[in-house]
């Protein structure tokens, strides 16, 4: 499913190396479908151990320009480039690199919490002998990890977004983008995702980060971008 280099290096990430240096430019990016705007030209740099928090009223555009910097969506005008080449999600260079939460991700209503993380570890080329344990280690940053053995549909809309949340973190990345990750979780749940965010960027990620929470934004975003709409 994945070239070989992207999964190399995919693998190299997951075993604690350092990530490598990583830029994320997006140069006067807008996109517009029959009319209609959805992203005025905005442009940002983000490099590794870096935020970028996104903040806008309902509609401005952050969805859109997410899914312009995970490579789903083309811009109308602009240009959205990772190291200066393109971002295209079906590419296995783009996957092996960017790490994205916009929208709900695929679930599968017969394999349990535990059993998805296994599953998405062994995609990236994870040891199968320390799958369970590393994956459990994943649910229980997010406390949930006394939920590994429930189906999906059997948790509360909270524990359904941490769940989200562990799925994108736990695979291996250079560039997180995360579309309102605090969405239905309470304000402890909030903390906790902070610090796994802060740790990420201590590591070396790059973070890209749609957000309506203040606190959240002001702990993470070394630069907060208004996204003002059409
Ligand atoms: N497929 C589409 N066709 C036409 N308009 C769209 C489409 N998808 C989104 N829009 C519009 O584009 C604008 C930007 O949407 P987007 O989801 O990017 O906003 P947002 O800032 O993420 O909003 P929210 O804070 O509510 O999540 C909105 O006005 C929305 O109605």
């Amino acid at each position: 499913m994945f070239g070989r280099r992207a999964q190399a290096s995919a693998t190299a990430a997951a075993d604690g190396t350092p990530a490598a240096p990583v830029t994320i430019k997006v140069s006067k990016a807008g996109k517009d479908i029959d009319g209609s705007v959805l992203l005025a030209p905005v442009s940002l740099t983000v490099r590794s151990g870096r935020c970028v928090v996104l903040r806008g009223a309902n509609g401005s555009g952050k969805t859109t320009l997410l899914k312009i910097i995970a490579g789903a969506l083309e811009p109308s005008t602009g240009s959205a480039t990772l190291d200066d080449g393109p971002l295209d999600e079906r590419d296995a260079a783009t996957r092996a690199r960017v790490a994205a939460l916009v929208g709900s991700p695929t679930a599968y209503r017969d394999l349990t919490l535990i059993d998805h993380l296994v599953l998405i570890d062994s995609t990236w080329g994870g040891a199968i002998d320390t799958a369970d344990e590393r994956a459990d280690d994943m649910l229980a940053a997010l406390e949930i990890d006394h939920l590994s053995e429930r189906f999906p549909h059997e948790l509360s809309s909270g524990q359904q977004q941490l769940f989200h949340l562990a799925m994108v973190l736990f695979r291996p990345s250079q560039v997180l983008l995360l579309d309102e990750p605090e969405q239905r979780l309470d304000t402890h749940k909030r903390e906790v995702l902070t610090q796994i965010l802060l740790s990420r960027k201590a590591a070396g990620t790059a973070l890209v980060v749609a957000c309506h929470d203040p606190v959240m934004t002001s702990a993470l975003g070394d630069k907060v971008l208004d996204i003002t709409g059409a």
